[in-house]
C-alpha cells in the first residue's frame, strides 16, 4: 500500500567513493563559498569525527550519534518486543535508521515531516505539520490495524503524502462502514485510542530542501513553517519555536502514547525550559535532561526524556500551573 513507503538505503560503492574523493571534494566545495560563516560551517563539518563517521556508516546525518547515546543510557528500543514508534520531524531520517536498527523487525515505526522525505527502508512516513490536529487522527488511523490506506493509489509513493491529500483521504475514510464501526461503535476495544510505545521529537527548523526536487517550491511546506517562525531576534527566536514545537510534541504524546510509554524531545534552551521540563514532569513518572557528547557543546540543544507515562493526565492542569 503506498502510505507505506520503503526506499533502499544508499549502495555501498558510495561510502568509498566518498572516501577515496574525500580530500579532493573538501577543497572544491570550500573553495566554492565565499562567505567566511559559510566556509567555516564547511571546515567544521569536514573535520568532525561524528559527521565522518556517518557518511562511513551510511547514516543519513550525524544526528543518529544522539539517539544512539540516548537509547545506550534510557535503553527506550527493544529487539525482542514489538513496539510502535513515532518519529517526529524524522528527515532526513538518520534517527528513523537508528530505531530500525535497534527495534524488534515487526515493530510499526512511522516518520512524520513537514517536508517531503523518503523514509529509510522499513520504515512508513507522511508529510504532514505536527501542529495540526487532522496529523494526530491520521497517525492514530496509521497505527490502527483496522485500516489500509490508499491501497490503490500509487501516486506518491517517492515521496510521502501532503497534508491536504491525507485530509481528503480522512474525509473518504469518514464515509466507509469500516469507519463508522470502529470510531462510532460503542465497543471501545475496537478504538485505538493511544496506540504508541514510544513518541520521539527531534523537530526544528525545516531540513534544506533538494532543489533538484520538483516538490521544492512546495506552497503547503513553506506557508507552514512560516507561520511558526514568527518571533524576532534569533536566539529568542530559536527558543520560542523550539519550545512551540516541544509542546506540539507533548500533545501527541498526551493525546496518542500508551500509559507507561516514552518520550524523548529536542529542546533549544532559554528562559522557558524549565518551564516545559515542568509540565513533562506532569506527564511523566521520571524526567530527565540529557545532553548526548555527540552534541557540540556550542550547541543550545538539550533533550528531554519522559518515562513511564501516567495513567490518567489532565492537559489542562499539565498547561496551565
Ligand atoms: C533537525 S531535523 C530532524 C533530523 C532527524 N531527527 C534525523 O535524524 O534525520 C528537524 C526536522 O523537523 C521538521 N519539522 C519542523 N517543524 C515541523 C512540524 N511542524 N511538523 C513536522 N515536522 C516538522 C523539519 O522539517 C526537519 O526535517
Amino acid at each position: 500500500m503506498s502510505f507505506i513507503i520503503h526506499n533502499n538505503i544508499l549502495p555501498s560503492h558510495l561510502g568509498k567513493t566518498f572516501v577515496n574523493d574525500f580530500s579532493r571534494l573538501k577543497q572544491v566545495i570550500i573553495s566554492r563559498h565565499n562567505s567566511n560563516s559559510q566556509s567555516r560551517w564547511l571546515e567544521r563539518q569536514w573535520n568532525d569525527h561524528y559527521t565522518r563517521e556517518a557518511k562511513l556508516q551510511n547514516l543519513k546525518s550525524r544526528a543518529a550519534f544522539k539517539l544512539i547515546e540516548i537509547d545506550d543510557k534510557f535503553h527506550l528500543f527493544n529487539k525482542s518486543k514489538t513496539q510502535s514508534i513515532l518519529d517526529l520531524g524524522f528527515a532526513p531520517g538518520a534517527w528513523s535508521q537508528v530505531i530500525k536498527s535497534r527495534s524488534s523487525p515487526d515493530s510499526m515505526i512511522l516518520g512524520v515531516d513537514i517536508l517531503p522525505c523518503t523514509p529509510p527502508h522499513g520504515v512508513s512516513a507522511i508529510q504532514a505539520n505536527i501542529l495540526s490536529r487532522k496529523t494526530h487522527e491520521l497517525i492514530r488511523l496509521f497505527y490502527s490495524k483496522h485500516f489500509k490506506l490508499n491501497t490503490i493509489d500509487k501516486l506518491h509513493k517517492n515521496h510521502g503524502y501532503f497534508q491536504h491529500m491525507l485530509e481528503e483521504e480522512l474525509i473518504r475514510l469518514k464515509e466507509t462502514e469500516t469507519y463508522k464501526e470502529v470510531f462510532s461503535s460503542d465497543d471501545n476495544s475496537k478504538i485505538i485510542k493511544s496506540p504508541i510505545d514510544i513518541i520521539l521529537s527531534d523537530m526544528y527548523a525545516p531540513w534544506p530542501q533538494d532543489f533538484n526536487s520538483k516538490f521544492s517550491m512546495n506552497n503547503i511546506t513553506n506557508n507552514a513553517y512560516i507561520r511558526m517562525a514568527n518571533t524576532s531576534g534569533l536566539t529568542v527566536r530559536d527558543h520560542a519555536h523550539s519550545i512551540d514545537l516541544c509542546d506540539a510534541a507533548l500533545i501527541t504524546a498526551i493525546d496518542l502514547l500508551k500509559p507507561k510509554g516514552n518520550f524523548v524531545c529536542k529542546l533549544f534552551t532559554g528562559n522557558e525550559d524549565k518551564l516545559f521540563e515542568k509540565r513533562v514532569r506532569k506527564v511523566f513518572q521520571d524526567c530527565y535532561r540529557f545532553k548526548p557528547k555527540s552534541s557540540r557543546n556550542e550547541s543550545k540543544e538539550v533533550y528531554i526524556i519522559g518515562l513511564n507515562k501516567n495513567e490518567a493526565i489532565d492537559k489542562f492542569d499539565v498547561f496551565t500551573t
